[in-house]
């Protein structure tokens, strides 16, 4: 376990009689891109639920460098490097999309809003903001309102606040849902240059198999609950079980999408 970043073991949840995430014992390399794939119902949301601690297990743990996150909540688990993006984006829709940034920056420098009048303090913040927008190719629209950015850019920047809390796992749900078909390679382009910056360990669940193949060391597949196959991208594509349970459909849903 000392060599991974993230464990989990026996991980399970149930919703009445349903068995969303069952019994999976998941290892994560530090400085891994790995993509969680699997069809809609499989339990992926729900997986990161249970890391990012939105979810409490009903059974198994979740281990974060080591240390067991049973009885973490949300803040605590952020607090520790683990960074999570949603389905839904969620980025402050009246302020602009600097402050939105420099608002996570300050949260996590602990500079007090009195502190925070200290022109060099709220200088270096508001580099540290334009930096990070530079990363998600936003800086040129710095001065514009949340609300008035197109979906894509709206996910470019809620992929900038997580940056600014440092997470050392940045677990990305879907961040081309509900894009248009012209906004998703911008957005590609953002998480590959994240991954060639080496910053973070990535954890992506997405059904655009092309990204998935074209960015990941390594996949995972969940199918009701469980936890299919695990391996490199070749391995998981020859797998017969995966083949023969699965991929029909994830192909299925890619084409729709
Ligand atoms: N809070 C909840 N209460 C009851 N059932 C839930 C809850 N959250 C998820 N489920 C159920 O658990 C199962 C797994 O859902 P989940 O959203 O994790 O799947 P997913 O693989 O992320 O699907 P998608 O690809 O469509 O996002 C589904 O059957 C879902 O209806």
């Amino acid at each position: 376990m000392a060599d991974h970043l993230l464990t989990t073991q026996g991980l399970t949840i149930q919703f009445g009689g349903h068995v969303a995430v069952s019994d999976v014992d998941f290892q994560l390399k530090p400085g891994t891109f790995k993509s969680i794939i699997g069809p809609n119902g499989a339990g992926k949301t729900t997986f990161f639920n249970l890391i990012s601690g939105q979810l409490k297990a009903t059974r198994g743990a979740v281990f974060f460098k080591g240390t067991d996150l049973t009885g973490k909540g949300v803040a605590a688990r952020a607090r520790m490097g683990i960074g999570r993006s949603f389905q839904i984006t969620n980025v402050l829709p009246s302020l602009t999309v600097l402050e939105n940034v420099r608002m996570a920056a300050q949260a996590v420098s602990g500079v007090s809003f009195r502190l925070f009048s200290h022109y060099r303090k709220f200088s270096a913040l508001e580099q540290q903001a334009h930096e990070l927008l530079k990363k998600v190719h936003l800086d040129s629209q710095a001065d514009k309102l949340a609300k008035n950015l197109s979906h894509g850019d709206k996910r470019k920047l809620e992929i900038a606040i997580l940056l600014a809390l440092e997470p050392e796992l940045l677990l990305l749900d879907e961040p081309t849902a509900g894009m248009s078909l012209e906004e998703v390679p911008a957005i590609i382009e953002v998480i590959r240059e994240l991954k060639a910056a080496g910053g973070q360990t990535i954890l992506l669940i997405e059904h655009k198999i092309d990204m998935v193949l074209d960015l990941s060391d390594e996949l995972a597949v969940l199918f009701n609950g469980k936890l299919l196959a695990d391996g490199t991208p070749e391995e998981i594509m020859n797998n017969d079980l995966v083949q023969s349970a699965y991929l029909g459909g994830l192909y299925d849903d890619a084409i729709k999408s």
